[in-house]
């Protein structure tokens, strides 16, 4: 990661489409390399938090700051430059492109520009990735596509990533390559925002969450004891039940 590493902090964050009120009040501070869980029933707000963040839809209240910069209604392109990154449920590759030409792209419009590849080797390499990079990024397993999508984000060369549900579509036995990305760019000081609804993996990679319930803040701290919290078993019952717990 190059660049100053700086907290991201999110403050008062509201969002309206028209009369529904989807976000209300979000204060959160995400420092360097820290990973945050954002879990919520279907609904809560968790993509659009990710949405607001990274400037596909400005917020209708609230301030989004960079350190001590306001980036606040920025365009995607200009937050992607300052280290402001996503990665999408479904994949987000040029699927005619193959892996190498995809990985190409990404870094062409990084911060870093093509000298990132030795920074994406490992993980290319981890994920099986480093072998096909001929191979066209659709024709290439499920799996693998969604791994791509993380390391096209990585490639922009990020300072806080925001991951909207990793792991979705994944088998189980796929799910511990998410959990070696966040290792690897949480401990290049990166931070990390995780929309996630499955638990074992929430437990696993994020010492604290955070609850949207109808798009408030229902709880944040510490994982074990947020989870534990009735009113938050009680927000996904009749919703996610069973998800949470
Ligand atoms: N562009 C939009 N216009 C109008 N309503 C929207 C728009 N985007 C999202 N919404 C509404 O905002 C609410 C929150 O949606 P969002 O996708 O953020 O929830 P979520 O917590 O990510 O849900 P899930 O877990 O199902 O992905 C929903 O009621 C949704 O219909």
């Amino acid at each position: 990661m190059s660049g100053m590493a700086r907290d991201l902090r999110v403050e008062g964050l509201a969002k309206r489409f028209g009369g529904l009120r989807v976000l209300e009040d979000v204060d959160f501070t995400l420092p360097p390399g820290a990973v945050l869980g954002v879990i919520g029933p279907n609904g809560a707000g968790k993509t659009t938090l990710i949405n607001v963040i990274t400037g596909r839809t400005p917020p209708t209240a609230g301030r989004i700051l960079l350190g001590s910069q306001d980036v606040t209604g920025w365009p995607t392109h200009a937050l992607s430059r300052l280290g402001v990154v996503r990665s999408f449920q479904q994949t987000n590759t040029f699927k005619t492109a193959d892996v190498r030409e995809n990985v190409a792209r990404a870094l062409r419009f990084s911060r870093g520009g093509l000298d990132g590849w030795t920074r994406l080797v490992p993980l290319l390499r981890d994920f099986g990735l480093a072998d096909r990079l001929e191979e066209q990024s659709d024709k290439l397993p499920y799996g693998l596509q969604k791994m791509l999508g993380l390391v096209l984000a990585y490639a922009a060369d990020p300072q806080v990533l925001l991951l909207d549900e990793p792991a979705a579509g994944l088998e189980r036995s796929e799910r511990s390559r998410v959990d070696d990305f966040v290792h690897h760019v949480s401990r290049q000081g990166c931070s990390v925002l995780i929309v996630e609804h499955d638990m074992d993996l929430v437990r696993r990679l994020c010492p604290e969450i955070l609850v949207l319930d109808a798009g408030a803040v229902l709880a944040r701290g510490a994982v074990a004891e947020v989870l534990a919290r009735p009113d938050v078993i009680a927000a996904y019952v009749g919703a996610d039940a069973g998800d949470a717990v």
